[in-house]
């Protein structure tokens, strides 16, 4: 069994007459360990899907199996359980706690879950040891999203989910943001999905998931993922 396994996921919204089908009858498999890309114009229904796996929102039908476990079937007690222990989110607004420095940000995690990664390695993992004592608002808006990740994956999620995280950053920042997010996970060996309207970023993932109009377009493995440095968008 794949350790991702979403079957026949389908979500609508229903505001008075109008329904609207943000996820219609989606269905893939992800590998553990794979970084994953869900690419799709605005509106496609990527954060949908992306709220559906880290159990924020719960899918109309179908199911939606992580490590073996339905989330679509999880009480909305379960699903608190599985977004504190099981899911790492990156947002692109960083969603740091102001008044805490990045390493008091990244200790958030320990407290959470009992077997977390070392607040001091984590930083290291994504290069900022010498900014530990800093508070967000003294941190550049790379900087800050690699406290994000480095709070995100010191949780040892099952899932690491990103949403347009570079969406807010320069270009080489969100190229170096990509990369930290790579590395870590590949050095954690966490499953990663980072949803993009772009393309290019698309070609860094083991697995790219084109969404459109609500549905899976296609399901591109890479056997060879494009190394970031040779990404031009
Ligand atoms: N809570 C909601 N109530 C009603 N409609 C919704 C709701 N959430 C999403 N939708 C609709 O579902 C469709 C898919 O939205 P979704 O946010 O998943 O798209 P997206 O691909 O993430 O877009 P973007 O890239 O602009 O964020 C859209 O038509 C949207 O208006």
């Amino acid at each position: 069994m794949a350790y991702i396994e979403v079957v026949k996921e389908t979500r609508t919204f229903q505001n008075g007459e109008q329904t609207t089908v943000a996820n219609r009858d989606i269905s893939f498999e992800v590998a553990q360990g794979a970084v994953v890309t869900i690419l799709g114009p605005s509106g496609a229904g990527k954060s949908t899907l992306l709220n559906i796996l880290g159990g924020m929102d719960s899918p109309t039908s179908g199911q939606v199996l992580i490590d073996g476990a339905d989330v679509s079937q999880m009480t909305a007690r379960q699903l608190t359980t599985y977004r504190r222990q099981d899911v790492g989110f990156v947002f692109q607004f960083y969603n740091l706690v102001p008044n805490l420095t990045a390493r008091e940000n990244v200790e958030l995690a320990s407290q959470i879950t009992s077997d977390a990664l070392d607040v001091d390695e984590v930083l290291e993992l994504v290069g900022l040891t010498h900014r530990a004592n800093n508070f967000p608002a003294q941190l550049s808006g790379g900087e800050q999203q690699r406290v994000a990740i480095a709070r995100a994956v010191a949780k040892k999620p099952k899932l690491l989910l990103c949403d347009e995280p570079t969406g807010a950053l320069d270009y080489q920042t969100g190229k170096q943001v990509l990369k930290v997010i790579q590395d870590a996970a590949k050095q954690t060996e966490t499953t990663v999905i980072i949803v993009t309207h772009n393309s290019a970023i698309a070609q860094m993932g083991d697995q790219v998931i084109r969404i459109n109009d609500a549905q899976v377009q296609s399901v591109e493995h890479n056997a060879h993922p494009v190394p970031l440095a040779e990404i031009e968008w």
